[in-house]
């Protein structure tokens, strides 16, 4: 053993009496088994010291500089600190999907999910299929043979489509700290195009170990493969194209090695079943489906390959791209996806890290927009958004709240961009992003500290960053019409101006499906529209570090959103956002001391859990929707309760009435309400929505939209 197992040391027995590298992982293994938790006595660090200074040794951070006693142990400390949080971030992967061990793949999305974590992308990069590694690596070929044709002759003997083992070297299972050094020559030789056999032999590591499970084995393979060939400090790159370009090895996804173990018999037909997948033919996809772990696999690595060059998670796969053969159509116009839901999250994080949270998974339906994005020019179009209109109409009546499949409309990348330029501001110093305080406009527009938003008369742990519509003469005395500030962050206000025009122009769709699902006439649609046409919108983006057991409150308390329509993008962070489900007879605690508003009195009804879906956003109707249908849509309590250990990130944009919109109850409604229903008060928006303000003025909170 050289280098990955340790017994606890003392701090003040360092530097000199640690055991040997043996001794250590004997004393390791007989003193912790499996069940037993390592718990940091205060003094004390479970790394021993050797190991820590090989390591600072190595980086060449120490040349003849002395290591003192207490910058080892903070060293040490510091080590497990970064493990155990890292891990953490990685078990959020295992848990969204469901099973039941930590892999590789947990690790890459960790740090591409986790900003905190993203120096260690060329470290740790997202896996690529096989097929993608195979056309790359061809690609590569095809250059490096462009550039020198004398390597055609023996780049014809590579194995370049991994069916071929017999040349591969199987890597070490342990690495030495220094051992880099020896695989970079490697990696360079391969970068430089001057391929030798050997060295392309050690570039399909990859593919080979690790026999027919291939899960455990070839994680290390791909993880030493990528540490040989990193350059430090160049975390913005692409990982995997950076790969193709310099011929190194990719780190493929270890499940697909197991399907290309045993790889001369079984390549062809794996490839073939790969590529029938993707073409949506039953029996590949039957055959590649029967695996969930293959089928989750596939689907993630099709989302590296549209988004990899930011590190898109699995959870962001676009869903136009998964097999068509799992979506089901349940009830006209709601389309659920068969693929397994979401995986028990709110109980599962919860075990995993002893946490309560009272929540049921999601039911919500699942409603794709497509439809309304093409042409509607036959009959089969017109009855498709029939059919989204009827799930619109459906889940406004039942849940206030429902996804939106927009993965037709919007590459899942972007908005994974903009959580994490949303990120990157949030973790600027405090003074850095005081310099935008929303106290330097209108109390409206800029940025809002943590638990500065006030919801139900407590302090919500999150902090937030406003933008408005712009007006045409701002004043910043006057509330709400100041200017938006945005923050010094390469590309945020681009990218976020660029979203915001995507979510105005996906408001006025949604509202026309949604007129439609209510029964509204052209002309009363066309009514419709002169309320919504020029929104006065406001996106937010959050940011919530895990909600400390003693607060007083909650991420963000429950409330109802007040305008029209609320598109939420959030992080695949689970178990977070919860819906209120009002169920007479029915309560996980809902109503017991869990911060429902006064005003809902004693309700009973469950809280469910709204966790992320790819290709989706969460869409609530707001409280103007209740006015428009006299009641019958009802705007939906919701609130996020935030555990997790990571830092969350959410960038909901608020779809709102114009500003000098009279909001009141439509025709289309009272058809359905009949006569009898009570008429509901009209608002005109920007009075509503001043009103908002000045209560929250009156109460001296600073939040502008404290939710009461
Ligand atoms: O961050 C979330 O998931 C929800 C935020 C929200 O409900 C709001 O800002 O109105
Ligand atoms: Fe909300």
């Amino acid at each position: 053993m050289e280098d990955d197992s340790a017994a606890p040391s003392v701090a003040s027995d360092l530097p000199l009496d640690t055991p040997t590298d043996d001794e250590e992982s004997d004393q390791l293994a007989s003193d912790m088994d499996d069940d037993d938790y390592y718990t940091r006595a205060r003094g004390e660090t479970c790394l021993p010291s050797s190991r820590i200074q090989n390591i600072v040794k190595a980086h060449g951070a120490l040349g003849s500089l002395a290591l003192s006693r207490e910058a080892m142990f903070v060293l040490s400390v510091a080590t497990e600190e970064f493990i155990g949080r890292l891990a953490l971030q990685g078990s959020l992967n295992v848990t969204r999907q469901a099973r039941h061990s930590f892999e590789y793949w947990d690790m890459a999305t960790a740090v591409h999910d986790g900003a905190e974590f993203s120096f260690l992308m060329d470290t740790i990069p997202l896996p690529v299929t096989a097929q993608e590694a195979m056309e790359l690596r061809e690609e590569r070929r095809k250059e490096l043979i462009a550039n020198d044709p004398a390597l055609l002759e023996s780049t014809n003997h590579l194995p370049l489509n991994g069916t071929t083992t017999s040349t591969v070297t199987k890597p070490k299972a342990k690495s030495k700290p220094n051992g880099k050094e020896k695989a970079s020559k490697n990696a360079n030789a391969s970068a430089g195009g001057g391929r030798t056999k050997s060295s392309q032999s050690s570039s399909l590591r990859w593919d080979t170990a690790g026999g027919s499970n291939g899960q455990s084995a070839s994680a290390p393979i791909a993880s030493t493969s990528v540490s040989a060939s990193s350059t430090r400090g160049s975390r913005g790159e692409a990982g995997w194209s950076r790969w193709a370009a310099e011929g190194t090895p990719f780190p493929v996804d270890p499940r697909l090695n197991g399907l290309l173990a045993n790889a001369n018999a079984h390549t062809a037909q794996t490839l073939a079943a790969l590529n029938g997948l993707r073409s949506g033919d039953p029996a590949a996809v039957s055959s590649l489906l029967a695996n969930p772990y293959q089928r989750t696999t596939l689907w993630t690595s099709t989302s590296a390959s549209t988004t990899n060059s930011r590190g898109a998670s699995d959870n962001t796969t676009p869903t136009s791209e998964r097999p068509s053969s799992s979506l089901t159509t349940e009830n006209p116009g709601r389309t659920i996806y068969s693929e397994p839901k979401p995986p028990p999250a709110a109980l599962s994080v919860s075990s995993l890290l002893n946490l309560t949270t009272m929540t049921q998974t999601s039911n919500l339906p699942i409603i794709n927009i497509a439809p309304y994005l093409r042409p509607a020019n036959t009959p089969e179009e017109l009855s498709a958004r029939k059919a989204v209109s009827d799930a619109l109409h459906g889940a406004s009546l039942r849940f206030g709240f429902f996804y939106l499949d927009i993965s037709a409309y919007v590459d899942a990348s972007v908005p994974e961009e903009l959580t994490s330029l949303a990120r990157t501001f949030f973790h600027l110093p405090q003074e850095t992003k005081d310099e935008i305080s929303l106290t330097k406009q209108d109390n409206a527009r800029g940025y809002q500290r943590l638990k500065q938003n006030v919801t139900n008369g407590k302090a919500d742990n999150h902090e937030g960053l406003d933008m408005y519509r712009p007006v045409e003469h701002p004043d910043k005395t006057k509330p709400l019409w100041g200017e938006n500030q945005f923050p010094d962050v390469p590309g945020f206000r681009k990218k976020y101006e660029d979203w915001i025009e995507k979510m105005k122009a996906l408001g006025l769709i949604v509202m026309e499906a949604m007129a439609v699902g209510l029964g509204l006439t052209p002309d009363e649609w066309t009514e419709l529209r002169a309320q919504v046409d020029d929104s006065f919108w406001v996106m937010r983006a959050i940011g919530y570090p895990p909600l400390p057991g003693d607060h007083d409150g909650f991420s963000c308390g429950a409330h109802k959103d007040y305008g029209c329509l609320t598109f939420l993008y959030a992080d695949p962070t689970p178990s977070a956002l919860q819906v209120f489900l009002q169920q007479p007879g029915t309560t996980n605690g809902a109503s017991e001391s869990q911060g429902l508003p006064a005003e809902q009195g004693d309700v009973e009804g469950v809280w469910i859990n709204a966790d992320p879906i790819p290709g989706c956003v969460v869409c609530n109707i707001g409280e103007m929707w209740e006015i428009w249908t006299n009641g019958l849509y009802k705007s939906t309590l919701h609130r996020v309760v935030h555990r997790s250990s990571n830092y969350r990130v959410s960038i909901p944009f608020f779809f709102e009435p114009n500003f000098d919109a009279m909001v009141k109850p439509l025709a289309a409604a009272n058809r359905i309400l009949g006569n009898s229903a009570p008429e509901a008060k009209p608002v005109c928006y920007g009075d509503f929505l001043m009103g908002k303000v000045g209560q929250i003025r009156q109460l001296k909170c600073r939040g502008p939209f404290s939710r009461f």
